[in-house]
């Protein structure tokens, strides 16, 4: 059977653009290649039936890289904890190719860990496995919530080993292929504005806006209708990034999509309680990146997007875009929050305050973040309608407790019972039946270092993907 991976509609775009965007690279020929994860919702986004996409399928394309386009390193450059870095790009990873979903939208295949290119400095274009892993675990969780991310389509062992300062080493060696919207990053723009080409600014705004905002092309003002939808993309992402409790870890302006989608999970970590100064990535000495700065990187990461976009838009429009940031963000961390506490709408100084007494409960108490909502949703039947006590009725006694309970219980009151069924299912949708905060991950990777047991993995994923 003809691999279905290489008899995709591929499209271009991005090819289309020309070489000052990118460089033709190889990948690099690895000693073995083991199929480890294979993402059969990515398959059924693209209208491929899982089965008859073969392991050796995914081999042929994505560990030994037949291909029928040239593989391209992206330029970028970015601003890594708030200084310039001129020496960035695709160092390990090349955009192997694009392609429509069933949605009509356009996709990247792009992969991490291939091999070296212009873009690696001194380091060896290599994934570790234990990163692939994390990767498809990130971004499969926050898939199962909600959050417009990317995803892993496939993760390949591929037998070398690997050194690195924060790992046990030598390790194992892994080639990851990503499915996202775009890999277009404000340090593609940032690269362009510091070589002073604004003509090549104005031919990638007009890409971007011709793929991901396509709604906007007629219009006249285009740039602006843009960079104010991207402003309001970037608010909701990091809100749904702030309710699931979720720190990036890295989120300088080479990790943020022109397209407001989340990749990238490098040193990421879902908070175990709620902190505000919870801290993600080792090396992130001041807590700049930490969980509740977030909202304000964000914003600061936009701000500094300005500073291309103005080579071909007035300032004036920028600033007016971004104004409204905090407010968005605010709408959609309220709405998102109460999603996870089983409802659709409340009105707006109801939510707020139910959303403090819930935030004083989780933080007060050092209450699992994860665990809080895990129990929320196994918990919760209708007799919660009946007496206040009777809601997470097991709970230790705690501060806020007792209000807490009021005041869910004074919301629950407003519900029929066919409508408490559709709490109940709420609860199930917005928060998955496991959460992984570190050791969930260290307890999936030790059997793996240990004893090549790869069990844990794939329940853990099939625990996340259920309902
Ligand atoms: N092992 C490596 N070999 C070569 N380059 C690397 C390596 N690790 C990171 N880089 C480069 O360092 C820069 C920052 O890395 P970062 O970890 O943010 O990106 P990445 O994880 O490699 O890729 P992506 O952002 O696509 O997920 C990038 O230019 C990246 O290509
Ligand atoms: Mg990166």
């Amino acid at each position: 059977m003809s691999n279905p991976f290489l008899h995709l509609d591929y499209e271009p775009a991005f090819e289309a653009l020309g070489g000052d965007y990118s460089d033709i690279v190889t990948a690099t020929e690895f000693p073995i290649h083991l199929l480890r994860f294979r993402n059969h919702g990515v398959l059924t986004q693209l209208g491929l039936n899982p089965e008859t996409v073969t392991d050796d399928h995914f081999i042929e394309a994505f560990g030994k890289f037949e291909t029928v386009r040239p593989l391209l390193a992206m330029r970028y450059h970015g601003y890594q904890f708030g200084e310039y870095n001129p020496n960035l790009g695709d160092g390990r990873g090349f955009l192997y190719g694009q392609m429509r979903g069933i949605d009509g939208e356009l996709y990247d295949f792009a992969t991490k860990g291939s091999g070296r290119t212009p873009y690696s400095r001194n380091a060896d274009g290599r994934l570790t496995l234990k990163g692939g892993i994390r990767e498809v675990l990130a971004a499969e969780m926050l898939h199962r919530m909600k959050v417009k991310t990317s995803r892993c389509l496939s993760l390949i062992e591929t037998g070398e080993q690997l050194w690195r300062g924060d790992e046990p080493s030598p390790t194992r060696s892994s080639v990851m292929v990503r499915f996202s919207r775009s890999h277009i990053r404000f340090g593609t723009f940032e690269r362009l504005h510091y070589l002073k080409r604004k003509d090549l600014i104005e031919i990638l705004l007009d890409h971007v806006i011709n793929y991901y905002y396509n709604d906007l092309k007629q219009e006249g003002d285009r740039y602006a209708l843009f960079y104010a939808e991207l402003v309001k993309r970037v608010a909701e992402l990091t809100a749904q990034w702030m309710a699931s409790g979720f720190c990036h870890g890295v989120l300088n302006t080479d990790n943020m999509s022109i397209t407001g989608e989340s990749f990238d999970y490098g040193p990421y970590a879902f908070m175990p309680h709620y902190s505000l100064r919870f801290t993600a990535a080792y090396f992130d000495y001041g807590g700049l990146y930490c969980y509740g700065n977030q909202p304000f990187v964000c914003e600061g990461n936009l701000e500094l997007l300005q500073k291309p976009l103005s080579l071909v838009m007035p300032l004036e429009e920028l600033q007016a875009g971004l104004a409204p940031f905090q407010q968005y963000y605010r709408e959609f961390y309220r709405q998102r929050m109460i999603n996870r506490l089983g409802f659709a709408q409340l009105p707006t100084p109801e939510a707020e305050e139910l959303l403090q007494i819930t935030i004083d409960l989780l933080k007060d108490n050092l209450i699992s973040y994860p665990d809080f909502f895990i129990q929320l949703r196994e918990q919760f039947c209708y007799q919660w309608q009946d007496q206040p006590q009777n809601i997470l009725k097991d709970a230790e006694p705690m501060k806020h407790l007792d209000s807490w309970r009021q005041k869910y219980y004074h919301h629950l009151q407003m519900f029929s019972y066919p409508e408490l069924d559709e709490i109940k299912h709420r609860l199930k949708h917005y928060n998955p039946q496991v959460m992984i905060v570190r050791p969930e991950i260290e307890a999936i990777w030790e059997p793996i270092t240990v004893e090549d047991n790869w069990q844990p993995f794939y329940q853990f994923l099939e625990k996340i993907q259920a309902e």
